[in-house]
């Protein structure tokens, strides 16, 4: 497909999505509909929906309209493309452009990309720091792998990843964490990770499996473990505890004995958990606001509703979980979300409800710290 080609199949899938289709189902009907297209179409495609997504009210403001067309207008001008040759209205190129669309009379200072209804509640969370992580949020989001230091040597790892085309950096706090900077699209194929060498976790997450003191023969229970990434994490980090995995739909952990048998770990699916554990993983449901840069279209389908629904499961999550922490234990709470309600309200709430728990520590980090926006709050029973 010519460049061209690719900014009009870009039209097509975001009119889908803006009115009212997921990304991704939107990108597969495409990939369906479009035999023709390669494997390099189909990236630069999803390059270019995402990329508008996470800028959707800037682009709009500078291509003339919230439309497929309007975000892929003001892609062209803000990336300086030439638009003579992309909007030609030939063979499967878009329409020419309207003088109107070619000469645009954006604001100045262009919008956040936030929406409307969150914007206070942004501000609130991340104070001095709002407009420049809203700004962060607009960038591709970097690939993070953990290795899996149960087994392996980062630095052997990193020569291992290099041989297959994939060059990575350390990063400079957490021994475990390697970014990748070029050929992120081979990981999911390469031997490194079909061998166990590595997992794909963003840094934010590694972090904060790595700031929870673990010690030999602790009881551990990953409450929400979905795939198992913190579960995965924490057995890695000290292999000599007992891990188990728990999710209300267990068909999330279908993977999860295979990836912690390429890790060379195990861990334990529980049904129904009874407890007592030294720690408990609460990786709640969230708003995903702090992973808005890998899945920018959630960022505009969130609502208020769906905020104040979020808020009370993991409300009941938390009281859930807290039973099962056997005295002098902690209870990990973690979400990838960085707004307020989700996190420290949410956490004061509990510890006011609950006099049995003590804060043990808290943190989050935005992605002006490297990774993904994310939530730690480790509270310890009495
Ligand atoms: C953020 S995801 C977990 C991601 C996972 N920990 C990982 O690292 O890959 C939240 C998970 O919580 C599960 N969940 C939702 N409500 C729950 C509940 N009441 N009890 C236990 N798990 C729940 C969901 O099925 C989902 O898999």
């Amino acid at each position: 497909m010519t460049p061209a080609a690719r900014i009009a199949a870009a039209i097509g899938v975001l009119d889908q999505i803006l009115a009212g289709a997921p990304a991704e189902q939107a990108l597969l009907r495409w990939s369906r509909a479009s035999r023709f297209a390669g494997s390099g179409d189909r990236a630069a495609l999803r390059d270019l929906v995402f990329g508008a997504l996470r800028r959707r009210d800037s682009l709009a403001a500078l291509g003339g309209g919230l439309s497929g067309r309007g975000l892929m207008v003001g892609h062209a001008h803000q990336a300086g493309l030439p638009l003579d040759a992309i909007f030609t209205g030939e063979g499967h190129a878009p329409a020419p452009l309207t003088p109107q669309e070619a000469a645009p009379q954006a604001a100045d200072p262009l919008p956040d990309d936030l929406p409307d209804w969150l914007r206070p509640d942004w501000h609130r969370a991340l104070g001095a720091q709002a407009d420049a992580v809203a700004q962060a949020m607009t960038d591709r989001a970097p690939v993070w792998l953990r290795v899996n230091l149960a087994q392996h040597d980062p630095a052997a790892v990193a020569e291992a990843l290099a041989a297959e085309g994939i060059a990575t950096q350390p990063a400079p706090d957490l021994p475990s964490a390697l970014r990748v900077v070029s050929g992120d699209r081979l990981v999911a194929r390469s031997a490194c990770y079909r061998d166990g060498l590595v997992e794909l976790q963003d840094l934010s997450p590694q972090r904060a499996c790595a700031r929870l003191p673990l010690a030999p023969g602790m009881r551990v229970l990953d409450y929400c473990a979905g795939g198992g990434g913190k579960a995965l994490a924490l057995a890695a980090r000290q292999p000599d505890m007992k891990v188990a995995a728990h999710d209300v739909t267990p068909a999330r952990m279908a993977d999860l004995p295979a990836r912690a048998g390429r890790a060379g770990l195990s861990i334990a699916l529980q049904t129904r958990p009874r407890g007592p554990y030294d720690l408990v993983v609460a990786d709640v449901p969230c708003s995903g606001s702090g992973t808005w840069r890998r899945t920018p279209d959630a960022k505009w389908r969130l609502t208020r509703a769906r905020l104040d629904d979020l808020v009370a499961v993991q409300g009941r999550i938390l009281e859930q979980a807290a039973v099962l922490v056997a005295p002098g234990g902690s209870l990990a709470y973690m979400t990838c979300s960085l707004l307020e309600a989700e996190n420290g309200a949410q956490i004061d709430g509990f510890l006011a409800a609950n006099p049995g728990f003590r804060e043990g520590d808290r943190q989050t980090w935005t992605p002006l710290d490297g990774g993904d926006g994310f939530f730690i709050a480790r509270l310890v029973r009495s």
